[in-house]
């Protein structure tokens, strides 16, 4: 199993390169069993998730190939890929494929919507927390589709079609209404998502189907009208970069200080993170080619911060601010909001000497002078970085076990890193 090795202490100058967004291209990959032509997807970032993504819609009969540059070519690494769903040949996502990335669940709706049939293993609990589906369930059940739970599947039937409803989420979900917009999209008649997530992953998905030849309104927004229409096309669509990996470079310069520019990251997807950035002590300015981070002498301050649903401050950036604010000036409280149990990171920090304490879902975090590397290992992907970010401060060697979780999500990190004056490297085997 591979590893990372890592030597704090040096800081991060010169530019990196920022990816297609994971959390964007999942959703439009799973898109393309909406139509029986080609989607054409850009900028689709080399990572384990797509890897195994690509494994499931074969499942379900997608011929898929890959163009585009190899990895490090002229710092762009974003591969272009060619989707088409001609024929679903089964509509069964069994559990040795879904149970590895909860996002696979998603294929249930685009299954159901054009096949009138889809049976998806259920996605299980996961190291940030239990992540139930009843909205997804109760969202296709007002769509019409009839909805059975066997032996660990969800079996959806919807013979006639499904028919556009008005749909109220209890809560704010990503995935449901990722799901429910692509559902919606081949229903008979108009649907109303109330209360529906605002990421810009929602917005970018709503572009592809819209270029498919979908009728959506009010992405972006709380409520997304959809009037159904008879079949989609095929499109061709570029994803938008990763604001996960965006912030998550931006907290490591933040950390080690230096001056990195971040290549074709969007300031307008994180204004929260970077204003909190800001307030750590990082100057923040968007140029044209992207966001420069610097951080110059100053150090960094302790700032409270509770993640929220977009626009507020994501969940997925929070264990990589809590390494952040291990090295803070003062004491800082990390509220965690979205899922119960995404501190895993907590104790490995402990382990390079870091001072938190952990109170429900309050992590109150105490700056302390120095940290010192250790061996650690995460159990999911963003406690995974936070290590890294972490072992970039440290004095001497960090080894981070595990790196499977980072391959998940981060195209090419050690590399990324080492281009900017980290001493960083994979051990392989
Ligand atoms: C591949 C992808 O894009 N993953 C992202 C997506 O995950 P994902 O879409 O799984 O996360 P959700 O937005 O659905 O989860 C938000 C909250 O809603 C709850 N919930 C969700 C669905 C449901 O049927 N019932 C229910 O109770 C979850 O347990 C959680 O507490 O959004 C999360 C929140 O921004 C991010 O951390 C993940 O990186
Ligand atoms: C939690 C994440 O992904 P997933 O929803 O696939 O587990 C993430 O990207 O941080």
């Amino acid at each position: 199993m591979d590893r990372i090795r890592l030597r704090g202490g040096s800081p991060l100058n010169g530019t990196i390169p920022i990816s297609g967004a994971k959390n964007a291209a999942l959703p439009l990959m799973i898109a393309s069993l909406l139509t029986d032509e080609t989607l054409t997807l850009e900028n689709v970032p080399r990572l384990r998730d797509v890897h195994q993504l690509f494994h499931i819609l074969s499942n379900h009969g997608v011929d898929w190939s890959v163009e585009g540059k190899r990895a490090g070519q002229d710092g762009m690494s974003g591969q272009t890929v060619h989707l088409c769903a001609r024929a679903i040949v089964d509509t069964t996502a069994p559990y040795e494929l879904v149970s590895t990335m909860r996002a696979s669940f998603w294929v249930i709706g685009p299954l159901v919507a054009r096949m009138g049939v889809a049976r998806v293993s259920l996605p299980g609990g996961c190291a940030i927390g239990t992540r139930p589906v009843d909205f997804f369930i109760e969202g296709l059940q007002k769509l019409g589709a009839e909805i059975e739970i066997d032996q660990g599947y969800a079996i959806a039937k919807a013979p006639n079609g499904l028919r556009g409803a008005h749909i109220a989420f209890p809560g704010v979900s990503v995935g449901a209404t990722h799901t429910l917009m692509m559902a919606a999209s081949l229903a008979k008649g108009e649907t109303v998502l109330s209360n529906a997530a605002r990421e810009p992953e929602i917005v970018d998905l709503a572009q592809c189907l819209t270029a498919m030849g979908a009728k959506i309104e009010g992405a972006g927004t709380s409520e997304i009208v959809i009037q159904g229409v008879d079949r989609l096309s095929g499109a061709r669509h570029r994803v938008l970069p990763d604001r996960i990996e965006t912030g998550t470079y931006a907290m490591a310069v933040a950390m080690t200080g230096g001056d990195v520019t971040l290549d074709h990251a969007r300031a307008d997807l994180l204004s929260a993170p970077l204003a909190i950035l800001e307030q750590a002590g990082a100057e923040i300015t968007a140029t044209n080619r992207g966001i420069r981070v610097r951080r110059n002498g100053a150090g960094i301050t302790a700032v409270d911060v509770s993640t929220e649903p977009f626009p507020g401050f994501p969940t997925d950036l929070q264990a990589q601010f809590m390494a952040l604010m291990t090295r803070a000036k003062g004491t800082s409280h990390i509220t965690e909001t979205i899922f119960e149990n995404r501190f895993m990171h907590v104790q490995e920090l402990a382990r390079l000497g870091a001072k938190i304490h952990l109170d429900g879902q309050v992590a109150t975090v105490e700056g302390v002078e120095s940290l010192r590397g250790a061996p650690v290992m995460a159990t999911d992907l963003r406690a995974s970085v936070s290590l890294v970010i972490a072992g970039l401060a440290a004095e001497g060697e960090t080894t981070i076990n595990r790196v499977y979780h980072l391959d998940r999500g981060f195209e090419r990190l050690e590399d990324k890193l080492g281009r900017c004056g980290a001493d960083i490297e994979r051990i392989s085997g």
